[in-house]
C-alpha cells in the first residue's frame, strides 16, 4: 500500500503456518533494508505469547526482535499494540479474557506507523493467512481492506507443498497482491529439499525472493538479497 508519504510502502508478512519463519525472515529483511540504507520499521500488531517486562507490561519476543531491527526506535507499544499472554489462537485467548480483538485499533496503529514517515513498513501477521479475529472475521480481511501487499514465507518442510498452495490459492482468490515468496528452510534434512523448492517455484506465479538456509550463516548476504529482491517488486 502506498502510504501517506510519497514512496512509503507498507507490506504484510504472512506464512504457511505458525513457526514457518515469518519473524526470522522479517528480521533478515529489516537487516537487509538497513544495509541498503533504507529506513524500515517492523511491527507485529497482534501477538499471542508474551513475557512480563520489568515494568509489568507484556512483551512478545517477535515484536521485540522487530523493534531491535527497526531503523527507527519507537516505544514497544508501537511495535505491538495488542499483546496477549498465552501462546494460542489470539481470538480464543482474548475471548477467555472477556475481550474482543478490535480491528479499528489495528487500523489506528497502522496509521500511526505511516505517520512516522518511515519509507518501508513491515507488518508481521500471526499464524497463517486465515488467522481468525472473531467468529466471522480473519486477519486476512483486515489486510485486504488496508490493501497491503503480501510477502509469503513458506516454511520448507514435509507438507509445505500443500500448505503453500492452499495459501497461494486463497491469496489469489481474495485478490491479495503477492509481492513474492520466501523459501525458508526449517527442516534442513528433509528428503528432496531442492526439488520441493523447485516444485513450488514452478507452481507459484509470484517471484521467489530468496531461499533462506537453515540457521543461515551468511546472514548479511541473505538479508541484502531479500531486501533487494523485494525492492524490485514493491513499486
Ligand atoms: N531459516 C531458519 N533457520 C533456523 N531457524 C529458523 C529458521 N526459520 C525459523 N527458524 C526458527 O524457527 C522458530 C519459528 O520461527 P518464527 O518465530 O520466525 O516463526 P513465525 O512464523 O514468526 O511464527 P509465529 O506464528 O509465532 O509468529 C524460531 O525459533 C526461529 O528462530
Ligand atoms: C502462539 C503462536 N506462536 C502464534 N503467535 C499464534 C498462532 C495461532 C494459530 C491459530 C491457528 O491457525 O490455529
Ligand atoms: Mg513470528
Amino acid at each position: 500500500m502506498q502510504g501517506l508519504m510519497m514512496n512509503q510502502h507498507c507490506f504484510f508478512v504472512t506464512g504457511t503456518d505458525t513457526d514457518a519463519g515469518k519473524t526470522y525472515v522479517s528480521a533478515l529483511l529489516l537487516q537487509g533494508y538497513a544495509a541498503l540504507g533504507i529506513t524500515a520499521l517492523g511491527a507485529k500488531p497482534l501477538a499471542a505469547g508474551a513475557e512480563q517486562a520489568a515494568d509489568g507490561s507484556l512483551q512478545n519476543s517477535d515484536a521485540l526482535l522487530l523493534q531491535q531491527h527497526s531503523g527507527i526506535a519507537l516505544p514497544y507499544v508501537q511495535h505491538n499494540p495488542v499483546c496477549l499472554a498465552e501462546p494460542a489462537a489470539p481470538h480464543l485467548v482474548a475471548a477467555a479474557a472477556g475481550i474482543r480483538l478490535n480491528e479499528p485499533q489495528l487500523t489506528a496503529h497502522l496509521q500511526q506507523l505511516q505517520q512516522t514517515q518511515a519509507p518501508r513498513i513491515l507488518i508481521e501477521g500471526a499464524g497463517g493467512w486465515l488467522l481468525p479475529l472473531s467468529d466471522k472475521r480473519y486477519l486476512a480481511d483486515w489486510v485486504l481492506e488496508q490493501q497491503l501487499p503480501v510477502v509469503l514465507v513458506v516454511g520448507i518442510k514435509l507438507g509445505c507443498l500443500n500448505h503453500a498452495m492452499l495459501t497461494v490459492r486463497e491469496l489469489e482468490r481474495s485478490g491479495a497482491r503477492i509481492l513474492g515468496w520466501v523459501a525458508n528452510i526449517i527442516s534442513p534434512d528433509m528428503l528432496y529439499l531442492a526439488q520441493n523448492i523447485a516444485d513450488l517455484t514452478q507452481r507459484i506465479q509470484a517471484p521467489l525472493l530468496a531461499t533462506v538456509p537453515y540457521a543461515a550463516v551468511a546472514k548479511p548476504e541473505i538479508a541484502l538479497q531479500l531486501a533487494a529482491a523485494l525492492e524490485q517488486h514493491l513499486t
